[in-house]
């Protein structure tokens, strides 16, 4: 076949990391259990190069390597955003502005369904019944204080709903139980989860495949809170422009990216349940009380990519270095909750989940002057961006939001938190809500004072009142605003001069 770009093939991602000297090819051996995961969370938190491992103790047959942190920050702090931008054919000088800009880009568009394809790399190798032992393959433990082995944090789990023409595309993750069956989480509101109840209704199995190293624009709308009944491959066509070339599982009448580095099929069982967890999560904490009885996926065929098959990891964590929990869930909630107020005729430019609130804030950013002529005031419009984000899923990660002024750059800490600091009045500005979906993984949920599954959240006015009818009345005292353009460029143009 033709090499096809980055955004489409796992593998030309992965030259394109090496060719982008994004990438560290670990040729000594390292051991899966602990060593791959510690190696990779320190490339999180120190931005260095994205680790691949090609000698994975225990790896046999082609399974596996393992590569870490592919949606993590890029090693070249010009281009930080630029690991990002691979997984969706966007140059290396890309923002986060532009990545989201990018993902909302075929909102509106005709959805172009995946083409069939007889057969593709995935296909090169195939192994059913007794050469199936999950248990021999290494999966990665990733945290010490981890339940099991996850060998899913990465893939795309596929799903079909038992009656209508949908077929979703997310990511959950899943450890190795035995020899031939995984478990793994299945929450709602999720749509693996509100499809897998239909499945329960209908007294049957849900067939699933997790294609594993799957195109990285994939893995990116997989991760994407699009509505319900949106078939996320179709939105990946709209996006290219083109469609995904998808081929058959071997054991169900799913279809997973023929480009899949490793498929595992199967179903997910509807009566039988077992422990998982804990897991090193999100949020950066692994309760070891974590209670979690998930539905048990019994693998009927692993299918794989010759030339030593690559599986991605996660390893979630603290945000002091984010990794795909926050980059990709962040961000691409964010990008959903820009849609949802823009098309309810609100006035924001902006949404943003800044890494340093572990994406459980976002900063919604209002274009005053269009505020203006709603001749509205704080406690209306927090009210209802509340309402809006807080009773639809794709604000279910969200715990507080911060209503900020297009003086603010979103995508800056620094801005964001200077104006909640400095115009939200304690009390007064925030506007509570009780009554809406939890989100259930965040540590004040679980393991809080109060209720677990409903309220917590808040909606945070970082606009003064007269901001809501007039210009701001203030000067704003940094070297940006408080002084005129010809004392700026005059300052600038001495700067060395002075061995400042
Ligand atoms: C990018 C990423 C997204 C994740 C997860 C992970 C990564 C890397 C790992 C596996 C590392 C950690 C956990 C964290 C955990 C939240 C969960 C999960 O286990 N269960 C779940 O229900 N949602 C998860 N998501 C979010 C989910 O993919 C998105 O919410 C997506 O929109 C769902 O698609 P639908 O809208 O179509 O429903 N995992
Ligand atoms: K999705
Ligand atoms: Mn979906």
């Amino acid at each position: 076949y033709s090499t096809p770009p980055p955004h489409l093939d796992f593998r030309a991602f992965v030259s394109a990391l090496r060719s982008d000297n994004d990438l560290a090819d670990i040729d000594a051996e390292v051991d899966p259990r602990l060593e791959v995961a510690a190696i990779t969370r320190r490339a999180y938190e120190l931005q260095s190069k994205a680790p691949l491992f090609n000698n994975v103790k225990g790896a046999h047959d082609g399974l596996f390597r393992i590569l870490g942190a592919s949606g993590g920050l890029s090693s070249d702090p010009q281009y930080p955003y630029r690991r990002l931008a691979r997984h969706v054919g966007l140059p290396p000088t890309s923002s986060l502005g532009d990545f989201i800009d990018t993902m909302l880009s075929a909102k509106g568009k005709e959805p172009i369904p995946p083409v069939h394809v007889g057969t593709g790399p995935c296909k090169e190798h195939k192994l059913f019944g007794d050469n199936i032992d999950l248990t021999k393959l290494p999966a990665p433990l990733l945290n010490k204080a981890d339940g099991g082995n996850y060998i899913q944090t990465m893939g795309i789990n596929i799903v079909q709903h038992p009656t209508k023409p949908w077929v979703n595309w997310s990511i959950a993750r899943a450890m190795v139980l035995d020899k031939t069956r995984l478990v793994g989480l299945i929450m709602k509101p999720q749509h693996i989860a509100r499809i897998y109840e239909q499945w329960e209704e209908s007294g049957k199995d849900m067939p699933f495949a997790i294609a594993l190293g799957a195109p990285p624009i994939a893995v990116m709308v997989s991760s994407m809170p699009l509505p319900e009944g949106v078939t996320e491959s179709e939105y990946v066509g709209a996006l290219c422009g083109e469609p995904l070339e998808l081929v058959k599982c071997e054991t169900n009448d799913l279809y997973v990216p023929a480009r899949s580095e490793i498929v595992i099929e199967g179903t997910l069982s509807i009566t039988e349940r077992a422990k998982e967890g804990p897991f090193g999560e999100m949020h950066g904490y692994s309760f070891l009380d974590e209670e979690s009885v998930q539905p048990i996926y019994n693998v009927k065929a692993i299918t794989y990519r010759g030339g030593n098959a690559i599986l991605p990891i996660s390893v979630p964590g603290r945000a002091t270095g984010p990794d795909e929990t926050h980059t990709l869930i962040g961000t691409l909630a964010s990008a959903e909750i820009r849609q949802l107020l823009q098309e309810n005729g609100l006035p924001v430019l902006n949404v943003f989940t800044p890494y340093e609130t572990q994406v459980i804030w976002a900063a919604v950013q209002i274009d005053r002057k269009k505020l203006w002529t709603l001749k509205t005031n704080a406690e209306d419009f927090c009210r209802r961006i509340g309402d809006l984000i807080f009773r639809r899923k794709c604000g279910m990660q969200i715990h507080r939001l911060l209503i900020v002024g297009d003086d603010i750059d979103p995508f800056n800490f620094k801005d964001v938190i200077w104006s909640y600091a400095s115009r939200c009045r304690p009390g007064m500005d925030e506007y509570h809500f009780e009554d809406v979906a939890a989100y259930g993984l965040v540590p004040y949920m679980s393991h809080g004072p109060g209720t677990k599954v409903t309220g917590g959240k808040v909606v945070a006015n970082c606009l003064l009142p007269h901001e809501y009818n007039q210009e701001q009345l203030w000067v704003t005292c940094d070297f940006e605003n408080g002084y005129p353009e010809e004392i700026k460029e005059k300052v600038l143009r001495r700067w060395t001069e002075f061995g400042l």
